[in-house]
């Protein structure tokens, strides 16, 4: 029996995994993905034409990023749909929103007309009954001062010379973020609980409970869909 059928995770799962830059949400995708022999929907930092732009002039680039950001998850929402799901997403779409473009509105690096403009996008793309949404979203926590030491570690430098004010500001809003959010079941994880790089065996009770927590949200789901002809 593979680990997918031990915890009883269907085959056709969407899991995305949000959390603040640099939390080690691309490390439990890999491991997530590889153990579940599902596909992966990565986040390709390299390819993006703004980001460095963007970390160089929040208030000239804002836009055109989440714009390009929402058009790239948007194709690979529909590559996930088109797979028929098995897969594990690095980053969720409600993140795009919810927390960068609604930060650089609110610290006026993003015009309320752009702003507006964004979000109207967003709502009529994402927002609506034809959107599926994942089976489970994990969201990873931990302190800010681990979260920083992985920026720090990682070493992008585009990152490195931001100011430790802007994560700061991002690990809060996530909070917030998180307290509110019901688009989709959520597990919550902290990262000081797991160690994938230095104990391959720390997957396992993870794997537990995203078979536990699917299971659950199915159930409930199947038991609240609508009766024909009802
Ligand atoms: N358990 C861990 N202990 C220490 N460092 C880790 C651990 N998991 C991930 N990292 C490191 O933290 C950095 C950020 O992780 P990453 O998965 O790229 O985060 P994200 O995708 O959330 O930005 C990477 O350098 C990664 O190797
Ligand atoms: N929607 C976004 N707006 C601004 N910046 C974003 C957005 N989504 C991702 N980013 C940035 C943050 C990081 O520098 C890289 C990749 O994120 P990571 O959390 O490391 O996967 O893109």
């Amino acid at each position: 029996m593979n680990a997918r059928e031990k915890y009883g995770i269907p085959h056709d799962s969407v899991i995305t995994v949000a959390g603040t830059v640099g939390v080690g949400k691309s490390t439990l995708t890999t491991s997530l993905a590889q153990v579940l022999n599902f596909r992966t929907s990565f986040e390709k930092v390299e390819k993006n034409p703004y980001l460095n732009s963007f970390y160089k002039d929040f208030e000239r680039w804002s836009f055109h990023l989440q714009i390009y950001f929402l058009a790239e998850r948007f194709k690979e929402q529909k590559k996930i749909f088109e797979y028929g799901g098995g897969f594990v997403q690095d980053r969720s779409i409600y993140e795009d929103t919810g927390i960068f473009a609604r930060m650089h509105y609110d610290q006026g690096t993003m015009s309320p007309t752009d702003y507006e403009t964004y979000t109207n996008l967003f709502d009529a793309m994402v927002m609506t009954p034809y959107f599926p949404h994942p089976d489970l979203l994990i969201y990873l926590e931990g302190s800010f001062d681990d979260v920083i030491e992985r920026i720090r570690e990682r070493g992008r430098p585009m990152e490195q010379e931001t100011p430790t004010a802007y994560w700061e500001e991002m690990y809060n809003r996530y909070e917030d973020w998180i307290d509110n959010f019901n688009a989709c079941p959520v597990l919550r994880l902290n990262i000081a609980d797991y160690d994938l790089l230095n104990d391959e065996k720390s997957v396992e009770p993870i794997l537990e409970k995203i078979g536990h927590f699917i299971q659950q949200a199915r159930k409930w789901r199947s038991s609240h869909l609508p009766v024909d002809g009802l």
